[in-house]
């Protein structure tokens, strides 16, 4: 990982109308840089806006407000050809590798298409080969390029999809779930992938998941999201060691731990309610509806987000000492 900025995502929004004066705010106002070289996981129950991020920062969403600047180019900003040329550099892998590969197309087939669309090697027998070295990229051989997607396991289709993604010779990869549909066996394996890939093309990753255990061992850094918003962000070992966030805590509580006697003691956070509807949310801080440390200032007031100690950032009033005044802060530790 490198300091140098390959990615910035500025007060990006998207919400979606429904009509009927109905605006469903799926991301609403988050913001980040990712590092080249780096795997910067998001992370957030189901309905938190995750996809929706990834897809509006690849361009599949038009934002509703904000900005995504990529190599220093505004992504929302940029004319057909430069678009064209963008997709070459970020790609996109997607959680349900049945539903992502047509079914009537071999493997070759699909992984050339994107070479073709872009007009990459002219000649058929030099995408062939390309196509090839793909397959054996991603652990699968050439004997694999005239079969169709059913001959396939979970993890070979996965496999497939990460070698499409990866035609282009990307910088930048949004994978969106790419293990969560897969066995737990083979789950370790496609991450062990993700991460060998990175390291022999340099790649960056944006890892999108709902489970905070696989998360930890791909990623750099964390942002943890909620409704729409990012609640914490740090290096992924601060986060697992110091949660912050009272929702972070609670996810983390939620790992199950494979030692019984651990888990036994071990207190779980239990969040209450359900997730509110990003139609209405919550007024203030868009968590307080689920905290237990909930107080007067999070029904009005938007938490600030604050660095609490080198690069670990926090938007909760917990954490300010002009709202809490003398709060007593043991409980939060208690709960960690
Ligand atoms: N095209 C769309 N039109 C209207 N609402 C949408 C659309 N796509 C997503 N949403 C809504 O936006 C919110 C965020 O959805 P999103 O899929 O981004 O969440 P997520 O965190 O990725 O969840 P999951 O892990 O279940 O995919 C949800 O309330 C969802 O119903």
């Amino acid at each position: 990982m490198t300091n140098q900025t390959l990615l910035e995502v500025k007060g990006l929004k998207k919400h979606f109308n429904l009509g009927k004066k109905q605006n469903l705010k799926a991301v609403d106002g988050i913001s980040f840089e990712i590092y080249r070289g780096e795997t910067f996981g998001i992370v957030g129950e189901s309905g938190c806006g995750k996809s929706t991020a990834g897809r509006t920062i690849i361009g599949l969403y038009d934002a509703t407000e904000g900005d995504v600047v990529f190599d220093g180019k505004n992504v929302h900003e940029m004319n057909e050809r430069e678009r064209f040329d963008f997709h070459k550099q970020m790609q996109m892998i997607f959680q349900d590798p049945y539903a992502s590969l047509n079914p009537r197309s071999t493997v070759s087939e699909i992984i050339s298409e994107p070479m073709e669309v872009h007009g990459m090697y002219k000649n058929k027998r030099e995408r062939l080969e390309r196509v090839y070295q793909l397959l054996e990229d991603v652990g699968l051989n050439r004997d694999h390029a005239n079969r169709y997607p059913h001959e396939f396991s979970g993890g070979q289709r996965q496999r497939i999809g990460i070698a499409r993604a990866l035609a282009l010779n990307p910088e930048f990869i949004i994978a969106d779930e790419p293990i969560s549909a897969l066995d737990v066996s083979v789950q370790a394996q496609v991450v062990n992938l993700l991460k060998q890939l990175q390291r022999e093309k340099g790649l960056t990753y944006l890892f999108i998941a709902h489970d905070l255990s696989m998360v930890k061992q791909i990623s750099d850094r964390i942002a943890v999201m909620y409704l729409g918003h990012i609640v914490e962000l740090t290096d992924s070992k601060m986060l697992y060691n110091n949660p912050l966030h009272p929702y972070t805590q609670a996810l983390l509580s939620a790992i199950p731990i494979p030692d019984p006697d651990v888990e036994d003691k071990r207190e779980r956070i239990i969040l209450k309610g359900e997730l509110p509807s990003p139609i209405n949310p919550p007024s203030g801080c868009v968590f307080r509806t689920r905290c237990a440390h909930a107080m007067d200032a999070c029904a009005s007031v938007k938490p600030e987000w604050q660095e609490i100690e080198p690069n670990h950032f926090v938007a909760c009033h917990l954490y300010n000492k002009k709202v809490t005044g003398d709060h007593d802060f043991s409980q939060v530790a208690a709960s960690k």
